[in-house]
């Protein structure tokens, strides 16, 4: 288990760029799979959980070249179906979560898949029901090999149908969305998650021949087609890691452009750092955030607290929550974070309270945080990355605090962010690995 060494306290200083967004490349890489035809990918993260899928696809028997920097090709010709059955391919599905999406395009073009709980984050319960109910009402068949503890997927040819997604899963309408574009017939989801990973997804499958319109709203229609071709795709800059980086700076009161942002496709997110005081500029495609010495959490219209909460898009992601914490932590002011979604993605708070932060953890979804406005400086200190967020959110209360803090479990952070301390000490930060 690697480490991270940060000492605390240093401005950050220049631009930054954002890397590709993992969770769009997750389902963009799943999708190579529903043509026999070459599909190029750009702007491919260099990140763990990227590679693991990249690697996952090679074993399963697709031609993988790497082409460029952050470009790869993938041809999906054939596929090796008795790999899926390998206790080795399972292990594998086990660990990353975006393997679930292997389900729909195999599905829909072998007529077969396999797969094991899925990993990711432990950040509390992540059921899989809109995935199965969505595939299973195209008609394949579930059955569930206790022994092994495997999901065994197939189907001879699967229908279109109208169905209404019991929740606006990211990852389950993605799925669907694969499965249901070589279906015969018209699916319509209602319901369906609409975040710009997906809006992505249906517009590199429509280059690809399918037929899917609705794009961007939560009403899909799909019209099944028999085939798809190759395409060429440039994957968005990740937003999660652009409002990682607004937070860092906002942290350690530094100035800092993040360049290249495609800021149309940023949603609600500037804003809901505008809501915590902090400012900062669009300038073309880039964001400019200017060194502040205070930002000041604003009042709701009526004189109540502000409340900020996680929703379905175009609503603020779960994911950039455990990063608005920390932020609020050295506001002027107090905020109530509420995370509907995960029920587990709160917890890392304790260490951010040993640091000196003034945080009521309500419940596991709600925590109140009462802002230093920068009076007093975070103490470094010795903690471990529990997931992704936490791991981020704990990196830039490290890079904010007084002294040196060590973070360990790494690998977290390492799924989602490439390059991190090397990007960030170009920059002005003193990050060391061990
Ligand atoms: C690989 C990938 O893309 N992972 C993302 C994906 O995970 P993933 O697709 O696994 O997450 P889902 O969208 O399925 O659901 C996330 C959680 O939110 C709950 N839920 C979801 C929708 C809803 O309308 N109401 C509701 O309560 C679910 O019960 C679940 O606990 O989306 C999550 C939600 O944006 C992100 O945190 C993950 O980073
Ligand atoms: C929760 C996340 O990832 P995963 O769904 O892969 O666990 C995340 O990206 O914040």
């Amino acid at each position: 288990m690697a480490s991270f060494v940060i000492e605390g306290g240093h401005k950050l200083c220049g631009e930054i760029h954002p890397q590709g967004a993992k969770n769009e490349v997750l389902q963009i890489i799943c999708a190579t799979l529903l043509t026999a035809e070459e599909v190029i990918v750009n702007n491919i993260p260099d990140i763990l959980d990227v590679n693991n899928l990249i690697q996952l696809m090679r074993d399963m028997g697709v031609t993988v070249a790497k082409q460029g920097v952050d470009t790869y090709s993938f041809k999906a010709e054939s596929v090796d179906l008795a790999y899926l059955e390998s206790d080795e391919f399972l292990k594998k599905c086990s660990s990353l979560r975006g393997s679930v999406m292997l389900i729909g395009p195999m599905v829909a073009r072998f007529g077969k898949a396999m797969i094991s709980k899925p990993g990711g984050d432990k950040i509390g319960r992540r059921r899989l029901d809109t995935h199965f109910i969505g595939i299973q009402s195209l008609g394949a068949d579930f059955r569930y090999n206790d022994e092994r503890g495997v999901y065994e997927i197939t189907a001879d040819k699967l229908h279109g149908t109208y169905m209404l997604l019991d929740e606006a899963s990211v990852t389950g309408t993605a799925n669907i969305v694969m499965a249901a574009v070589l279906a015969k017939g018209t699916t319509t989801i209602y319901n369906a998650a609409c975040e710009p990973y997906l809006q992505q997804l249906c517009k590199m499958l429509n280059r690809m021949g399918a037929k899917i319109s609705g794009i961007a709203s939560n009403l899909l229609t799909i019209e099944g087609v028999e085939e798809l071709h190759g395409t060429q795709h440039t994957v968005l800059p990740d937003m999660i890691e652009v409002g990682s980086f607004i937070g860092m700076a906002a942290m350690t009161k530094s100035e800092i452009t993040i360049k290249n942002v495609s800021y149309e496709n940023l949603g609600i997110i500037p804003e809901s750092f505008r809501r915590l005081g902090i400012k900062l500029e669009q300038r073309g495609d880039d964001i400019y955030v200017p060194a502040q010495e205070n930002f000041q959490i604003e009042s709701f219209i009526d004189g109540s607290i502000m409340t900020i909460a996680d929703a379905p898009w175009p609503g603020l992601t779960p994911d950039l929550l455990s990063v608005l914490l920390v932020v609020a932590t050295q506001a002027k002011g107090s905020v109530l974070i509420h995370q509907k979604m995960f029920e587990s993605r709160l917890f890392f708070v304790d260490k951010l309270i040993d640091m000196g932060a003034q945080i009521i953890l309500c419940d596991p979804h709600r925590a109140v945080v009462i802002g230093h406005n920068h009076g007093f400086k975070l103490r470094g200190g010795n903690m471990t990355s529990p997931d992704i967020r936490a791991g981020i959110a704990l990196l830039i209360a490290a890079m904010s605090a007084e002294g040196i803090s060590r973070i360990h479990n790494i690998e977290q952070i390492d799924r989602g962010y490439q390059n991190i301390e090397g990007r960030l000490n170009a920059i002005g930060a003193r990050i060391t690995r061990i």
